[in-house]
């Protein structure tokens, strides 16, 4: 019943690709068509064990020949090939990105529904231009002058036309600085992961020459899924100690339950992470010791909310301009799950000492886990999703 997914592995497999034969590809939920794919294990499989090696040829690249992550005009280049990709009709990996929900991060949704979202996170005034995190709540980055405004001036020139869909979904689509067919199917758990890659492409290596190969970091049983981790994986350092809950639903459009989820509040100096606790509860585990001026800017934020829902839910969707269904369900479900968030935090501070020292600490009172080494003039870890600080500027 999924053609486009069998279709694919044929085509990776008649060109050399190499694909494990113990994987299956199926929804998440079986019953439900409209559940994510992900990719199942049909028997045992070992530890270390290759799950996938993509030659180069088959993945979708910025160029022929590897580049480097400080390039600066490779994410055009990267929508440059996804689009020539998309018009070469014997591209089975094309074919399944095109099946991919169009316009479903909000850096792509419609202009009213942007301008919604970015309401409902504005700390204070809404700013005329773009907001920082100082006076949004997360995710940063979405309004006015968001991704795809950046996208079309930095574009300029490579042929892309943002008035035709397809460009645009290969907009959406093309990740910096390749896509990589199959890999891409390895959904995000975010307690962990149970495959890696053998090969860093952050670290330079020459994967034009080895091919992208995912292998089992665990032993794994039939009918267990196959999960990366999107943020706390062994490849993404950049996004290891700020990517939380508020990114996955800016980078990934999700939304969901699923703990444990990280939140970092700028304007407040707040960052904290909520888990199941032994009894099955949702508790809060501060990151960062909480203040006592950070908890009452939360607690300023909740009365906001509430309000906004007020006006604005209660207001309905037609006569706030061209917001579809799926917009707006989303807005209101990170709404909830913002609320929820920020309470729980609240909450929990009851219990916590309070100290202000994070206010007299410099922008990175955040950073714990993480650091902020240098690689190829970047530092990985940075406070504003689409912000690239260079090294001078820190
Ligand atoms: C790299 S793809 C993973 C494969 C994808 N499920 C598919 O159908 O092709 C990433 C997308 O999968 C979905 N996804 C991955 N992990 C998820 C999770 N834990 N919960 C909900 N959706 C998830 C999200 O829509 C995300 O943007």
């Amino acid at each position: 019943d999924d053609a486009l997914a069998t279709e694919l592995v044929e085509w990776l497999r008649t060109n050399g690709a190499k694909i494990h034969d113990g994987l299956a590809i199926r929804h998440v939920d079986p019953s439900d068509p409209t559940s994510p794919r992900g990719v199942f294990a049909t028997r045992t499989i070992d530890e270390g064990e290759v799950l996938c090696n993509i030659p180069w040829d088959l993945m979708i690249t910025p160029g022929d020949k590897y580049t480097s992550v400080d390039d600066s005009d490779e994410g055009c280049r990267a929508i440059v090939s996804t689009i020539e990709a998309f018009d070469d009709g014997t591209n089975a990996y094309a074919r399944y990105l095109l099946g991919q929900p169009r316009r479903y991060l909000p850096d792509f949704w419609s202009d009213s529904a942007r301008a919604l979202l970015s309401e409902m996170l504005a700390v204070g005034e809404l700013a005329a231009g773009p907001m920082t995190e100082r006076d949004e709540l997360p995710p940063h980055g979405i309004g006015e002058d968001g991704f795809l405004d950046w996208l079309v001036k930095d574009c300029e020139g490579f042929g892309i036309d943002w008035t035709n869909e397809t460009h645009v979904h290969a907009g959406e689509m093309a990740d910096f600085p390749y896509l990589v067919p199959f890999y891409d199917m390895f959904n995000h758990n975010g307690k962990g992961y149970n495959i890696a890659h053998r090969y860093n492409p952050y670290s330079g290596e020459r994967i034009d020459q080895t091919g992208y190969e995912v292998y089992t970091t665990k032993s794994i049983e039939a009918g267990e899924e196959l999960l990366n981790s999107y943020n706390r994986c062994n490849i993404c350092q950049e996004q290891y100690d700020w990517f939380g809950a508020p990114e996955m639903f800016a980078e990934y459009g999700m939304v969901n339950g699923d703990m444990p989820q990280m939140f970092l509040f700028d304007f407040a100096r707040v960052k904290f992470e909520l888990d199941h606790g032994a009894d099955g509860g949702v508790e809060v585990r501060f990151l960062v010791p909480p203040s006592e001026k950070g908890i009452g800017l939360l607690e300023g934020q909740l009365r906001r909310l509430a309000d906004f829902a007020k006006e604005r839910r209660d207001r309905g969707r037609d006569d706030q301009g061209d917001i579809s269904e799926y917009e707006w369900d989303m807005i209101w479900r990170y709404h909830a799950m913002l609320q929820g968030a920020i309470s729980l935090a609240v909450n929990g501070s009851a219990k916590e000492e309070r100290t202000d020292e994070v206010w007299s600490m410099d922008d990175d009172w955040w950073v714990k886990d993480g650091n902020t080494n240098m690689a190829a003039g970047y530092a990985w870890i940075y406070p504003n999703l689409h912000q690239n600080l260079a090294s001078e500027e820190l």
